[in-house]
This record gives structure tokens, C-alpha cells and sequence, in this order.
């Protein structure tokens, strides 16, 4: 699968504390260099103008509030999202299927539905973490459940960690959307990731999208740092 300026596959998560640090960031950027992710902090401080401007400038953004909660709450929420005119937006798996398929009835209607992809274990976490919840089970088997119960659901795809998307390719097939975080180039801190695999080697396990954030937006040189990304992503 190639990079390609119809289709970046770098999904920047803009994790700025304020609506003028993620526009300054944002200015030099091309839509068709890459995708933006808006987040739970962001959000907070910039709301849906802030969205909406993005999205009126001709990014993709990828509206990531992992949203948890009963049904019917979940429903208009998405919904709630979908008006913004976002690209993709998520909930959390382990919210159940009747969760997830509420979300996913709530988008019917609208032109242009956005993606409704679902956490499956979160990238920071490791076997410790899960038994600490009460599963005593490795991440990826986790994740091959939640993501089955995803697909199940009728959801468009999941975010997981690059290391699990070769089981999930041959297990859910060719079109379900695998977005994977926790994405380190070669040589760059880890930070609180734990799962985590260079771009080049997720893109070729069979990541459709690679979330990445501070390695390009704590870059001395953001835009160099996001151009030597994708030029890694165009060697076949
Ligand atoms: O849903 C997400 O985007 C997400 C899921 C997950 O399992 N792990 C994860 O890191 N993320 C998000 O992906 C981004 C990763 O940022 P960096 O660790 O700075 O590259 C953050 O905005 C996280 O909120």
C-alpha cells in the first residue's frame, strides 16, 4: 500500500494545549501531504469552530474523542460529530456492540458519513496494564476480539497498534481500515508508547493510516520531519 498525495496515509495528532499553537503548526501544511487528528485536549480549548475551520481550509481531520458511553448517548454524539463535516471519528470497543452499532445507525442519513472506527487496546498499554483490569490475556488477543466484535458491529474499522495489524489483515480482511498510533521513526523517543513500529514497517504490515504526533510536531523542522515520513512510505 503507497503513500500517495490523493490519500496521505500521516494522520498528524494536533496536541497542542490552544487553538493558536495547533493553527501555527498547521499554516504550512498541504492537505495532501497529510490528515489531521483533533483530540481530547484540543477540543477542549478550541471546540467545533476550530474543527470546522480545518476542515473548511480542505483537511481530512480525524475527530478523535473515543467516545464511551451508553447507546443512546454515543448515537448523538457521532452524530453530533458527523455535522462538523470530519473525516473519521472513534469510539471505544470495549463500549459493547450495542454501543457501536447505536453510533454506527446514528450516521445513516448523512451525505457524507465520516469513518466510525473503534479503540481495541490502547497502544500505551501492555500485558500488566490489562491484568490490572481484570484481563489476564496478551494485548493482541484482546485486540483480535474487540476488533472482530468491531467489524461484527458494522463499523467501518479500528485503531490498533501496528504490531497486531498482520493478524488483523488476514483475519478481517483486505477492506476493514486499520489506523495505527504509536508510530516511532527509527531513533525517536518512545515516550509513553509502548506498542510501537516505524512507518515504513506499518505501513507494510497493513496499517491504512498511521497516526503520529510528537515525532513531527516536536520536530526542530516539523515539515522536514513529515516529508522524510512520507518519502519512507514511497519506497515500495
Ligand atoms: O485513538 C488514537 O488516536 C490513539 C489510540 C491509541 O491506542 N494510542 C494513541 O496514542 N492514540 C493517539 O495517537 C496519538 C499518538 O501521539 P504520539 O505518541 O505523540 O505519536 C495521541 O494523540 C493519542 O491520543
Amino acid at each position: 500500500m503507497q503513500n500517495s498525495v490523493h490519500d496521505p496515509k500521516v494522520l498528524i495528532a494536533l496536541d497542542f494545549a490552544d487553538a493558536d499553537a495547533a493553527l501555527e503548526f498547521v499554516k504550512p501544511l498541504d492537505p495532501k501531504n497529510c490528515r489531521l487528528k483533533v483530540g481530547k485536549e484540543l477540543f477542549a480549548v478550541a471546540g467545533p469552530e476550530f474543527v470546522q475551520q480545518l476542515v473548511f481550509q480542505g483537511f481530512d481531520v480525524f475527530l478523535d474523542l473515543k467516545y464511551h458511553d451508553i447507546p443512546n448517548t454515543v448515537a448523538k454524539a457521532v452524530a453530533a460529530a458527523a455535522r462538523m463535516g470530519v473525516w473519521m471519528v472513534n469510539v471505544h470497543a470495549s463500549g459493547g456492540s450495542k454501543m457501536m452499532k447505536a453510533a454506527k445507525e446514528a450516521l445513516t442519513g448523512f451525505e457524507k458519513p465520516p469513518l466510525l472506527i473503534a479503540v481495541t487496546v490502547l497502544t500505551s498499554m501492555q500485558r500488566e496494564d490489562l491484568a490490572e483490569i481484570g484481563l489476564d490475556i496478551e494485548p493482541k488477543e484482546q485486540v483480535l476480539r474487540l476488533a472482530k466484535l468491531t467489524q461484527d458491529s458494522g463499523l467501518d474499522g479500528v485503531v490498533c497498534s501496528a504490531q497486531e495489524t498482520a493478524m488483523l489483515r488476514k483475519e478481517l480482511g483486505e477492506d476493514f481500515c486499520l489506523v495505527t498510533p504509536g508510530i516511532r521513526p527509527a531513533g525517536s523517543a518512545a515516550n509513553d508508547q509502548k506498542r510501537i513500529m516505524t512507518p515504513a514497517d506499518a505501513l507494510k504490515s497493513g496499517s491504512s493510516y498511521l497516526v503520529i504526533g510528537r515525532p513531527i510536531t516536536q520536530a526542530v523542522d516539523p515539515i522536514k520531519a513529515l516529508q522524510s515520513i512520507n518519502d519512507s512510505l514511497d519506497v515500495e
